[in-house]
C-alpha cells in the first residue's frame, strides 16, 4: 500500500531542494487607512528552512503572517507560495491545501478528548473515516507526545499540551509548510523546550516551517534562517550563523579591574591607524552563564577577528597587562536584535 508522505515517513530532505523558494513576497504592503503596518517586505523562505519572523512587538509580523496565508488581502505586493501566485483564488486554494497554519489560539471542543477532537478537525478537513486516518492521527499524537493523553478531556490539558494537540491538527494533511504564529508565547520553559524540539523534528523531515516569536534565545537554537522586521520594514534577512558572525570581537579577562582599565585606555590612545583592522573597544559586564568570571565581573572586548588575538596579547603583555582568558565573542541572536532595533540608523 501506497502511504501518503508524513513526518514520519518523510522523504529526507535532498540537498538539491535546498535553494527551492517556498515562500517569496516582492513588495509586500499593508495599510489600515493611513497607518502603513507592512512596507514592501521582500522576503524568501527557502524549503528546509525553518524561517524566524522577527520584530517589537506591533512591527508587522502576525499581519505579514496572515498575508502570507491569504487571510488578509496586502494593500501592495505579491505573495507567492510553493510557487502558487496568492492573488489567483484557484491558485490559493491549490498552495493552500499544502499549508498547515496556527495564527490564532485553534479553537478546540473542551468537552471532547485530544483525540476527539483531532477527528474533528479531520471531518472539518473532509477527510474521510479510514485506517489510514486512524494511523495518522495515531501517529501525530505520538509525534507531539499525547499519545498517553489522548483520552483526557481538552479542557484538563496543560496550555503546552494545547499548543502541541494544535500542531498535531496542522500536520493531519501532510503540509509542505507550516506557519505558526507566536508559538512559545506563554509556555513555561518546559514547554518551550518540547515546542522547539517539535520543530526541529518537523525540519529534519522536510517541512519548511515560518515562525514568529519574541523567544529569541529559543529562535537562536531552532532557526536556520530570520527576518528582522521593524514599524513594517525589513532590516534585515539571512542565515542565524551569518548575521551573528558579521561583528566579530575578541574578549579579554584580567585579574584585576585596574588592569582592564589600563588596556582598555592603551588601546584608546594608540595612534589611529596603528591596527587598520582594530574597529572598537569596549569594556563589557561579564553574564553570569559563563565558566568564568574575572574579578570585578568586568571585561574588554575589542572588536576585531581572532587571528590578531596574538598580537594584541603580546601587545598588553609588553606593557605588563597579562590577560588570564582570551576568547571569541559569542554574539547572541538577542542582542543582535536588540542593537538592530534600537539603533537610530538601521541598515
Ligand atoms: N485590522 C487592523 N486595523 C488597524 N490596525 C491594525 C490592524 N491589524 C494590525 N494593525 C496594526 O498594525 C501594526 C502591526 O500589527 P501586527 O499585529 O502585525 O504586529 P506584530 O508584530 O504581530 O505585533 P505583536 O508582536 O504585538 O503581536 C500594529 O500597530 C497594529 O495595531
Amino acid at each position: 500500500m501506497e502511504t501518503a508522505p508524513g513526518p514520519h515517513n518523510f522523504p529526507q530532505r535532498q540537498a538539491s531542494k535546498r535553494a527551492e523558494v517556498i515562500v517569496r513576497t516582492e513588495g509586500l504592503t499593508k495599510r489600515f487607512d493611513t497607518f502603513t503596518a507592512v512596507d514592501q517586505l521582500a522576503l524568501e523562505v527557502y524549503h528546509g528552512d525553518v524561517y524566524g519572523l522577527l520584530g517589537p512587538n506591533g512591527s508587522g509580523k502576525t499581519t505579514t503572517l496572515r498575508m502570507l496565508l491569504g487571510l488578509i488581502h496586502p494593500t501592495a505586493g505579491k505573495v507567492t507560495l510553493l510557487g502558487h501566485p496568492m492573488d489567483d483564488s484557484k491558485q490559493r486554494y491549490q498552495a493552500l491545501s499544502h499549508v498547515g497554519a496556527i495564527i490564532e489560539q485553534p479553537v478546540f471542543y473542551p468537552f471532547l478528548t485530544g483525540r476527539e477532537n483531532l477527528y474533528g478537525i479531520a471531518a472539518f478537513g473532509s477527510q474521510p473515516q479510514s485506517e489510514a486516518l486512524e494511523e495518522r492521527i495515531e501517529e501525530m499524537l505520538e509525534l507531539v507526545d499525547l499519545a498517553t493523553r489522548a483520552r483526557d478531556l481538552y479542557s484538563k490539558y496543560s496550555l503546552g499540551m494545547r499548543q502541541r494537540l494544535a500542531l498535531a491538527a496542522t500536520l493531519l494533511h501532510y503540509p509542505q509548510l507550516i506557519i505558526l504564529d507566536e508559538p512559545t508565547n506563554g509556555l513555561d520553559p518546559a514547554g518551550v523546550v518540547d515546542i522547539r524540539e517539535l520543530i526541529g523534528q518537523l525540519a529534519r523531515q522536510g517541512i519548511t516551517v515560518i515562525l514568529s516569536s519574541h523567544q529569541l534565545h529559543e529562535i537562536q537554537q531552532v532557526c536556520s534562517r530570520v527576518a528582522i522586521i521593524k514599524r513594517g520594514h525589513l532590516l534585515v534577512q539571512g542565515k542565524v550563523q551569518d548575521l551573528l558572525s558579521e561583528q566579530p570581537a575578541i574578549i579579554f579577562s584580567f585579574p584585576d579591574p585596574h588592569m582592564l582599565q589600563q588596556a582598555e585606555l592603551l588601546l584608546h590612545t594608540l595612534h589611529p591607524g596603528t591596527w587598520p583592522w582594530l574597529n572598537d573597544s569596549r569594556i563589557i559586564t561579564a553574564e553570569h552563564e559563563q565558566s568564568w568570571v574575572p574579578p570585578g565581573g568586568q571585561m574588554l572586548l575589542v572588536e576585531a577577528t581572532m587571528e590578531h588575538a596574538a598580537e594584541l596579547n603580546a601587545f598588553f603583555g609588553m606593557k605588563g597587562l597579562y590577560a588570564t582568558e582570551i576568547r571569541r565573542h559569542e554574539t547572541s541572536l538577542e542582542q543582535y536584535f536588540l542593537d538592530l532595533t534600537t539603533s537610530p540608523n538601521p541598515p
